[in-house]
């Protein structure tokens, strides 16, 4: 379903039409993707799961006024339907299927921009003259999509048959936590028909020469701070204060640990002192920090700041798994050799955002984040995110080392 302007190489421009369709928060067009999917599949001629997560019917009993006020009240039943979200599943079956499988998983949202201060159209997909692509999405990350696609077809029409069954999963609602996509998947029995043994799932470019791959992830904590105080009138010189408490010197971790106040909030006019403020934290905890000793740190900030100063959260991910990265475990040892056969050199790191992959490590599945860019600056969320295009298919053919190298890992004793 696609023309290939001025011989571009056909994965460019699948991956070009990809990043063409609107999957943007705050009101993504899944539909849009959940098409161009069902066309993959077919084209690829694999069988396609769709599971929705989070759906529900409600019953609600309500009470009505009869027209004719004298007959009193009747009773009407109504069915709320609030629509869930779509997890797509392909499936390249192996050929030993007992054995735990392969997951590539991708999700098929972008976070929002500001085009005013883009160069193009973010969602033209416009390449310019050194092979560079302009979209939302080009990293962060309908790429590793895409080469995942890419690389399955080329596999499948070289003849080439995998021990270990692929699953290519394609997840909604990254971008904002997850719920109604990994977080909510991860639990579900379909999910664990999967028989899912190691995870891929998305990483960030590299500016150098090498490829960054990460085997953990930092804990979001998302804090608000309540700090009440007395009120009284603008003019009077109030003690213990809500703004007073505001200042006080909290969170000063050390240099892995971030701290970002991201909202401050409070106050109704210039002469009234307001009875509460506000203040909101975005924290990034690393997978080595003791997560108990840490909130036991908050509680003592919050007390040392003032009398009834509260807090909670509205974001504690509080699993710290981390995934192997020895060389004596067989899915590190198979994406590290298949790695170094291409003379790729790997850097090892925790990812400093979230990611889906807290969710699959959660429930135990080891799983490395990894997105073949090396030099490329990191542009996820930013402005004029782009890959260029002859980075873009050598992380195909990465792709098609790398799947058989983990789809051929031979059956550990307990899989017999
Ligand atoms: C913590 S839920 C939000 C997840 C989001 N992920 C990508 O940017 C992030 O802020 O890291
Ligand atoms: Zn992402
Ligand atoms: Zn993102």
């Amino acid at each position: 379903f696609l023309s290939s302007p001025g011989g571009e190489d056909p994965s460019v421009s699948l991956f070009r039409h990809y990043l063409r369709l609107k999957t943007v928060h705050p009101e993504p067009d899944y539909d849009a993707a959940l098409k161009f999917l069902d066309r993959i599949a077919a084209e690829l001629q694999l069988p396609m799961k769709k599971i929705e997560v989070c759906s529900k019917t409600e019953y609600t009993d309500t009470l009505y006024m009869n027209k004719d006020r004298r007959k009193g009240y009747f009773h009407k039943a109504l069915f709320c339907v609030f629509p869930g979200r779509v997890v797509s599943i392909m499936t390249w079956e192996g050929t030993n299927p007992k054995l735990k499988s392969v997951l590539l998983n991708s999700h098929t949202d972008v976070v929002p921009v500001f085009q005013e201060h883009w160069k193009y159209d973010a969602f033209s997909a416009f390449k310019d003259a050194e092979g560079n692509i302009y979209a939302r999405g080009t990293q962060d990350m309908k790429c590793v999509t895409i080469q995942y696609i890419e690389a399955i077809r080329r596999l499948k029409s070289e003849g080439r048959k995998l021990m270990r069954t692929v699953h290519l999963m394609f997840v909604p609602d990254e971008e904002v936590g997850g719920h109604k996509g990994m977080e909510t998947f991860v639990n579900h029995p379909e999910f664990k028909n999967l028989n899912i043994g190691f995870a891929l799932d998305e990483g960030l470019a590299n500016p150098s020469e090498a490829f960054t791959v990460f085997y953990g992830e930092r804990n979001p904590w998302w804090i608000t701070i309540h700090c009440p105080g007395s009120p009284g009138h603008g003019s009077r010189f109030v003690e213990n204060t809500a703004a007073e408490k505001l200042v006080s010197h909290c969170f000063t971790l050390g240099d892995v640990t971030t701290v970002n106040m991201t909202m401050v909030k409070g106050g109704v006019a210039y002469n009234v002192i307001p009875a509460e403020m506000d203040v909101s934290f975005d924290l990034r905890i690393p997978p080595t920090v003791n997560l108990q000793e840490f909130e036991g740190q908050i509680q003592q900030w919050c007390k040392e700041a003032g009398e009834d100063v509260t807090y909670e959260f509205a974001q504690k991910h509080m699993n710290q798994n981390v995934t192997s990265t020895e060389e004596s475990d067989p899915w590190w040892s198979a994406f590290s050799a298949a790695c170094k056969e291409m003379n790729m050199t790997l850097e090892k790191e925790i990812f400093p955002a979230a990611t889906d992959s807290r969710f699959i490590r959660a429930v135990g599945i080891p799983a490395i984040g990894f997105s073949p860019m090396n030099r490329t600056p990191i542009l996820l969320h930013d402005h004029n995110e782009y890959l260029n295009e002859q980075v873009f298919l050598r992380g195909i053919s990465v792709y098609e080392k790398l799947i058989p190298a983990l789809a051929g890992v031979v059956a550990f004793p307990d899989e017999a």
